[in-house]
């Protein structure tokens, strides 16, 4: 389980935006903070951390992708939003190389996904899955796989172990690091990800559906985190279901249907699953509402 997984596949280059059936969403207010990515006078912009182009992408032999443009800006919180199945873990794994693009291209910090080789500047958090339940591992060695990038198989040094420490120490996991990660539950799991990933002071963040069956507290250890991460200038692409407490740190959201991009500008001002253009209802409903109470 390292903090990324870099295997081959396409590369080029184009302009990112909106494909032209893009449909506006009612935008929130602007976020407070910083412009991201922004530079000093005469310094020349940074390149995106992400910059995939028009990405066609199949799964098991099946069109997933359909010609996403996806950008994440330098220092940039980008949501992808959209109902279940419109592609946006595959998104994902195409930007870290773990699904081959069939046609598209993809750069990452400027430089083409053929050519690029600084993987320890990524740093990913999968979407949750049971199957390392069984991995006879402790929270300490788990977290410390994300560090493989940076000591390239020498000698873990003190800083290693200090790094290790504190990304241990910032999901709350330090008082765990020898416990085996099989006896964890599914949200301290999540937290031991989080901290792999943290662990490589990565440039950009990449998480597919961090929230997902997490407590409030823990969402707001997440909202922490992050927050400290993008004042460092690191770049965040989160897939989510729900802004929640994330919501001020988004600078900008893209949706997702059915492997086309539906939306790429603000964060819609709702979004509750309801609120996102191809919404499935796929998840149960309380009694419906009278009519004329809380419209
Ligand atoms: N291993 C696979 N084999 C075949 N089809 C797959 C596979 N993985 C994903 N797909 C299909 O690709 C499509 C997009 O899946 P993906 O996981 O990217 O969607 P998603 O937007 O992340 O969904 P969710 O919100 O449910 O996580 C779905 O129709 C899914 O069935």
């Amino acid at each position: 389980m390292s903090s990324v997984i870099p295997p081959p596949a396409p590369a080029p280059v184009g302009t990112a935006s909106t494909t032209p059936s893009a449909e506006p969403l009612p935008a929130r207010a602007t976020s407070p903070r910083t412009p991201p990515g922004a530079t000093a006078p005469g310094t020349p912009p940074a390149a995106p951390a992400v910059r995939l182009t028009d990405a066609v992408a199949s799964v098991g032999g099946r069109p997933v992708l359909r010609g996403v443009d996806l950008t994440v800006g330098p220092g940039e919180v980008v949501a992808l939003l959209g109902a279940n199945g419109s592609g946006k873990s595959t998104t994902v794994k195409a930007v870290i190389g773990a699904v081959p693009l069939d046609a598209g291209a993809l750069e990452l910090f400027g430089t083409p996904y053929g050519r690029f080789r600084s993987w320890r500047r990524i740093g990913y958090v999968p979407q949750r899955t049971t199957a390392a339940g069984g991995v006879p591992a402790t929270v300490r060695e788990v977290v410390s796989t994300g560090r493989l990038p940076q000591h390239r198989l020498g000698p873990f040094r003190r800083r290693d172990r200090s790094a290790v420490d504190r990304a241990l120490a910032a999901v709350g996991m330090l008082d765990r690091a020898e416990d085996g990660v099989a006896g964890l539950s599914g949200g301290q799991h999540q937290r031991v990800l989080i901290a792999r990933a943290l662990v490589g002071e990565p440039d950009l963040l990449i998480m597919d559906e961090p929230m997902a069956g997490v407590d409030v507290t823990s969402q707001q250890v997440l909202a922490d985190i992050l927050r400290r991460e993008v004042g460092r200038g690191c770049a965040v692409l989160l897939v989510l279901h729900e802004l929640g407490p994330l919501e001020s740190l988004i600078d900008r959201a893209v949706v997702l249907r059915d492997g086309c991009v539906a939306h790429d500008g603000p964060p819609p001002e709702s979004v509750g699953q309801h609120a996102l253009p191809g919404h499935d209802h796929v998840h149960p409903h309380a009694d419906p509402t009278p009519p004329g109470l809380l419209a």
